[in-house]
């Protein structure tokens, strides 16, 4: 069976890469593309269309599954329209606040959601083993650096509140403290968090732990985009069998 993709945000740095992604895969067309005033544009040889055309693309070209790289306001918004057509969304954007996370996780009761804030196998491998190098050192300081391109607009990155929550899970680390000036010698229970923004860097998470006179540091480095768009495009082919629920990337790659 062909997944048929409808693929919003398709001039974005992300969408253009889903494109080329789903090119690439067997299993896939791409049913529909949009973007916000796209002016005739094309993306590998896929047509642009108006975004303010997606709610009866989604039901007319009648996609398996809708893939968003936007912001958190179009990702909704195209999530409540694929709740209304009966169409999967797997969604990769990044910088939600907790009731825009509410309602996101709400279309779940309807449709099949799966949101991960990375498509990345090694950054799901980094989450997994950062818990467990922070329960192996108690009482080492732990900070946070995440690198990335300079048109990005949220900080820290979705990724880094992710390995944030997972460095907290176990009860010693209690507050982020997000850059630091002047006076501000650290506080036992705090993780600094740092967000660089900088060139073209596609993507770049370090956790430090560091104490007893030695260091640790768990890094993972993105060097292409491919990468997630790769990702997300497993994800859709993988969420077209499954009935509504919210997933997770785990569920795709089985970590
Ligand atoms: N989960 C993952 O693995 C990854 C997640 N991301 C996340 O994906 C998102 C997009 O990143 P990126 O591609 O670099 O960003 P870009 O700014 O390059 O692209 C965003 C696209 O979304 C469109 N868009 C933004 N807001 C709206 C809106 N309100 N209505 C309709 N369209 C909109 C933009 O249209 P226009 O051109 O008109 O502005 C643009 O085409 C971010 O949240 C980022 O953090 C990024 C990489 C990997
Ligand atoms: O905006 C980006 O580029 C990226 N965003 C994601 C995030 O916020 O974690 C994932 C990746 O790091 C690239």
């Amino acid at each position: 069976m062909t997944v048929g993709i409808g693929v919003t945000g398709a001039t974005g740095r992300m969408g253009q890469e889903v494109i080329a992604a789903v090119a690439d895969h067997d299993d896939c067309e791409v049913a529909f593309a949009v973007n916000r005033e796209p002016d005739g544009e094309a993306v590998d040889g896929v047509e642009i269309e108006p975004a303010a055309e997606f709610d009866s693309l989604v039901v007319e070209r009648d996609p398996t599954v809708v893939i968003d790289f936007t912001g958190p306001e179009s990702a909704l918004g195209y999530a409540e329209a694929c709740v209304d057509a009966d169409v999967a969304f797997v969604t990769g954007t990044t910088g939600f606040d907790d009731d825009q996370l509410e309602s996101l996780e709400a279309a779940a009761d309807e449709i099949p959601l799966l949101h991960a804030p990375n498509f990345a196998r090694g950054v799901q491998a980094l989450v997994n083993v950062v818990g467990e190098a922070v329960r192996n050192l108690p009482g080492y300081d732990v900070e946070l650096v995440e690198t990335h391109h300079n048109g990005k607009r949220d900080a820290p990155s979705g990724t880094a509140n992710r390995l944030l929550d997972e460095i907290e899970a176990n009860g010693e680390f209690t507050e982020r403290t997000h850059g630091r000036e002047g006076d501000q010698p650290r506080e036992g229970p705090e993780i600094g968090v740092h967000a660089l923004r900088a060139g073209d860097v596609t993507g770049e998470h370090e956790i430090l732990l560091a104490g007893n006179h030695e260091e640790v540091r768990l890094t993972h480095r993105a060097e292409d985009r491919g990468v997630f768009a790769a990702g997300a495009v497993d994800a859709a082919v993988w969420i077209a069998g499954q009935k509504a629920g919210r997933y997770d990337f785990t569920d795709v790659i089985g970590q």
